[in-house]
């Protein structure tokens, strides 16, 4: 998506430094360093000083081993990859106080990228922190979700980095945005003329946007039981892909084009009928067995306040008021534990208007799905299979998409580090996916809605087969 320029300099500048904050922690070696890897051996990036930092004590022999490691997990190699490995240096600082952040900062070569793979409280403590040391000009920051624990939380945030860096200097980072399928969308819903006009109100009866997974909690205790599926996947990931689904051609792929058509699609995004008490879902797995591991119930996970309630999936119902989507519910569901899962965006489109009598057999309407994982395209259509011709049947057409170059974080990184925002979440989108999901989180506080329970490796509570069906407002009957 990004053009693949050089990023602008400040004069003077040579190079870049990236320093990971929160250097040691998960997300760092899983995802973010083997997506770097990628980036630097597919752009032949040396001039890359790589830091990485965290509160322990720590040599650059370690940090260089744990890079080198996620690298190779990344597939990445070549002279590009050995020098920015060997040239890799750490530092323990603590973000959060005004001596590790000189510290931090008195290392930088070139443009300075500040990435903080932190959670949200301790990434505020450490702009804090920043505001007293201040910055050198042109300096990038990147953030990881959630932004903010809601929208007064996301505001504050916002305005706290606006105090550091300008807007267009601030990342952040949502990997989505990064899958080849999730850009996939764009290709598919813009370049294809048989698609695109049919993508209304007029033709679409539903949306779905589904994201449930085969992974439990994976010790991931702290962040999960105050977070959720609601707020972890769906607020975030998923109603960025429902922007991307729902919004208008843009006219070019710019930054500036791409995230003013998502941000009007989340402005137009409400729980259905203002009832989230009714239009929404929630539940969470007891003991079973996934792909062969056995779960324990997530109430008895290690690190887990059951008395807290933390729902593990979650489903809601949202209308996009506009004039091409007005009546049509997307409904948004992700789940963690769940047997055969599913990752797919649908358009269901309505049954033909008329179909001519004497033809025979059974006309489903269409459904064009997406999938996220695994990646392919499939259109189900009608048309008559052996035997008489004037009998139509359901048959699917059925591609798969090619994969990216980069991995996701890689895709993501690229952005950052060429200075491209369009897969970064601006600072209103921000706040708005916290305006859409709050009527939920309140109705669930409220206990408007029960917490129901599934078994993990099912595909979800009984009675939830279908998602939650809305029309005219009324009734849990599948569309
Ligand atoms: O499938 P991926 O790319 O790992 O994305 C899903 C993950 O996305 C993360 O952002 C969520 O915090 C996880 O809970 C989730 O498992």
């Amino acid at each position: 998506m990004t053009a693949g320029r050089p990023a602008p300099r400040e004069p003077g500048e040579q190079g870049q430094t990236l320093v990971v904050i929160g250097a040691r922690g998960d997300l760092t070696a899983r995802l973010l360093l083997p997506g770097l890897g990628g980036l630097v051996a597919a752009s032949g990036l040396t001039d890359l000083l790589l830091v990485g930092s965290d509160r322990g004590q720590w040599s650059d022999e370690e940090w260089r081993a744990l890079v080198a490691r996620a690298f190779a997990d990344g597939d990445a190699s070549g002279p590009a990859v050995d020098t920015v490995v060997r040239n890799a240096r750490y530092v323990a600082a603590d973000a959060t106080d005004d001596d590790g952040l000189h510290r931090l900062l008195a290392c930088r070569k070139g443009r300075l990228t500040l990435y903080f793979p932190l959670p949200p409280a301790v990434t505020v403590e450490a702009c804090r922190a920043l505001a007293r040391t201040g910055l050198p000009p042109g300096t990038r920051l990147v953030l990881e979700k959630p932004f903010g624990t809601d929208a007064a939380g996301a505001t504050a945030l916002n305005e706290l980095l606006h105090r550091l860096v300008p807007e267009d200097h601030v990342h952040r980072v949502d990997h989505f945005l990064g899958m080849s399928t999730v850009l996939n969308l764009l290709g598919v819903r813009f370049a294809n003329r048989v698609f695109e006009p049919l993508l209304t109100a007029e033709h679409v009866e539903a949306v779905d946007i589904v994201f449930d997974e085969t992974l439990g909690l994976e010790g991931r205790a702290g962040f999960y039981d105050v977070t959720g599926a609601l707020r972890d996947m769906i607020q975030s990931h998923l109603l960025q892909v429902l922007a991307l689904v729902a919004m208008l051609p843009p006219s070019t792929l710019d930054q500036l084009d791409v995230r003013d058509a998502k941000a009007q699609v989340l402005r137009a995004t409400r729980v259905w009928d203002d009832r989230p008490g009714r239009f929404s879902r929630r539940a969470r797995y007891t003991a079973g067995t996934v792909d062969g591991r056995a779960l324990p119930s997530y109430a008895d996970e290690a690190g887990i306040d059951p008395a807290r309630g933390t729902e593990t999936l979650a489903e809601v119902v949202f209308a996009v008021d506009t004039w091409r989507w007005a009546g049509v519910p997307f409904r948004v569901r992700s789940g963690k534990a769940i047997g055969a899962p599913r990752q797919e965006v649908t358009y269901w489109f309505k049954a033909p208007q008329h179909v001519p009598r004497g033809l025979l057999g059974e006309a489903v309407g269409n459904r064009l799905r997406i999938g996220l994982g695994p990646r392919r395209l499939q259109l189900e259509i009608n048309i008559n299979g052996p035997g008489d011709p004037s009998t139509v049947s359901p048959v699917t057409l059925d591609t798969s998409f090619g994969t990216g170059d980069l991995l996701e974080y890689g895709e993501v990184l690229r952005g950052v580090l060429e200075d491209e925002q369009p897969l970064s979440v601006r600072d209103d989108m921000s706040v708005e996916s916290w305006r859409i999901v709050e009527p939920v989180l309140d109705a669930w506080r409220e206990a408007r809605v029960p917490l129901d329970e599934y078994r993990a490796g099912s595909a979800g509570p009984r009675g939830w087969e279908d998602l939650v069906a809305r029309r005219n407002g009324e009734g849990t009957a599948p569309v």
